[in-house]
């Protein structure tokens, strides 16, 4: 297999996001947690996006993570590698991004690396450095109040230039919309002016294509789904990669009880639990047992075993700011995130164990625990749910065929897991 493209991605959301838009743009792709081993049997296809979880963890081994992804997909043949990072910038003045953008921006001999986590399907626009979520700056939208990394800069030449050991500068939507040159001449620019990494402007899908045949002329770049946009079209338009209909890679329906988990504490995923409530029944985990012990995991197996064969089931640990920053404040940060984490994912492995075949996670995090639990090795792409957000179909596993969705936390509209259900039936 050669590939036309390399992705790496720091969550497996983000990994399914990024996904996605590359199958829509007509690239065959596959998702992967990790790097596969040798034994897997992949199709044939234009790009795989290597999932890792490195949002979140320590950043030297965040970047050892991403380095040898990098390595790998190379072999491959890949000549571009993207680094899929959230369209909300999730990070902190400690990384990941600056990290892992500097290690491999050497890895690749780059000067000036192009990053831009413009996604304009979802709201996520980049004006003048400053990203909006929607109508509103980054650090006034949701984000500020995300449980691990709570975003309160809007301006990411100021975000990132405290993450990396390069110097940030930025090419404004001035010169995106003059086109591809014009971006390369202002990289170069930048380059010469000694910076490591360009924010780079995008508000509409045409910036986004100029960005993409630019950013191609490099080996690394560094950004969300709207990037995956611009290099898939650039790929197709220069002629690399030739147009596939997204139906040849579907995958087959699949039979058996669907459940729901939730770990989110984004504003979208406490909407979609309340709207669904109405509907299906929903188990409100309570966070402060989790923290004490395994009991509640195995009350809500119980809760769920006695209802999943007439109806799909919720689980959630979700709760609101105020009640997040009570346990955090009493826990921990991390070891909140861990535990909650882990009894999600000892609760999905339960489910699956009790015949569930067909399973949404919402979060990032918690989907990166659910699927690590479940030890499933790689994903096809099925249909799109929502924007950022596909059905998956299962390749190997302990548990035969499953179908998966993983949802960002702050993507989908309220009635999104009635609709996820609806397309996984
Ligand atoms: N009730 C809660 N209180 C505190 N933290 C929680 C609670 N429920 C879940 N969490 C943690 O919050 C984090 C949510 O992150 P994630 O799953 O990535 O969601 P998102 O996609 O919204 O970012 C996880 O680490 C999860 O374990
Ligand atoms: O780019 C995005 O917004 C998503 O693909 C993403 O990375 C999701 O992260 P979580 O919100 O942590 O699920």
């Amino acid at each position: 297999m050669t590939l036309s493209l390399g992705c790496i991605a720091d969550d497996y959301t983000g990994a399914s996001d990024l996904a996605n838009t590359l199958a829509k743009e007509g690239l065959r792709t596959i998702q992967t947690i990790g790097i596969p081993t040798d034994h897997l049997a992949l199709p044939e296809v234009d790009a795989i996006v290597v999932s890792l979880k490195i949002r979140s963890i320590a950043a030297s081994e965040a970047v050892e993570r991403a380095r040898a992804s990098d390595r790998w997909l190379r072999e491959r043949g890949a000549d571009h590698v993207m680094y899929k990072i959230c369209s909300t910038f999730d990070s902190t003045d400690k990384g990941n991004i600056g990290p892992v953008l500097d290690s491999l921006r050497a890895d690749a001999g780059e000067t000036t690396v192009l990053v831009t986590p413009a996604f304009p399907q979802t709201g996520r626009t980049v004006y003048q450095g400053n990203l909006f979520v929607g109508a509103a700056p980054l650090n006034e939208s949701p984000l500020k109040d995300h449980p691990l990394n709570p975003m309160h800069d809007a301006n990411l030449v100021r975000v990132l230039a405290r993450q990396s050991a390069a110097s940030v500068g930025l090419v404004d939507l001035s010169i995106v919309a003059r086109g591809a040159e014009a971006i390369v001449e202002r990289l170069a620019q930048l380059a010469s002016d000694g910076n490591g990494a360009a924010i780079t402007d995008a508000v509409f899908e045409s910036d986004l294509e100029a960005i993409g045949a630019a950013a191609l002329r490099q080996r690394l770049s560094i950004g969300a789904s709207g990037l995956g946009l611009g290099l898939a079209r650039g790929l197709i338009a220069a002629g690399t990669v030739r147009r596939h209909e997204r139906t040849a890679v579907y995958g087959k329906p699949v039979a058996g009880p669907a459940a729901i988990l939730a770990g989110s504490c984004s504003q979208a995923t406490l909407k979609q639990i309340a709207k669904a409530e109405q509907t299906m029944p929903v188990l409100r985990l309570d966070p402060e047992k989790l923290m004490n012990g395994r009991e509640e995991a195995q009350l809500a197996l119980d809760w769920a075993a006695e209802r999943m064969a007439r109806t799909p089931v919720i689980i959630a640990s979700s709760s609101n700011p105020d009640d997040v920053s009570r346990l955090q404040t009493r826990y921990g940060r991390d070891a909140v995130g861990q535990v909650i984490e882990q009894s999600l994912a000892a609760i999905a492995e339960g489910l699956v164990e009790r015949g569930v075949r067909r399973l949404i996670v919402a979060g990032g995090e918690t989907s990166g625990a659910v699927v690590d639990r479940l030890a499933i090795p790689a994903f096809r792409l099925g249909q799109e749910i929502v924007a950022g957000v596909p059905v998956l179909h299962s390749i190997g596993g302990r548990h035969g065929d499953m179908v998966l969705a993983l949802k960002s936390g702050n993507f989908g509209g309220e009635s999104f897991f009635a609709d996820a259900l609806a397309i996984m039936a």
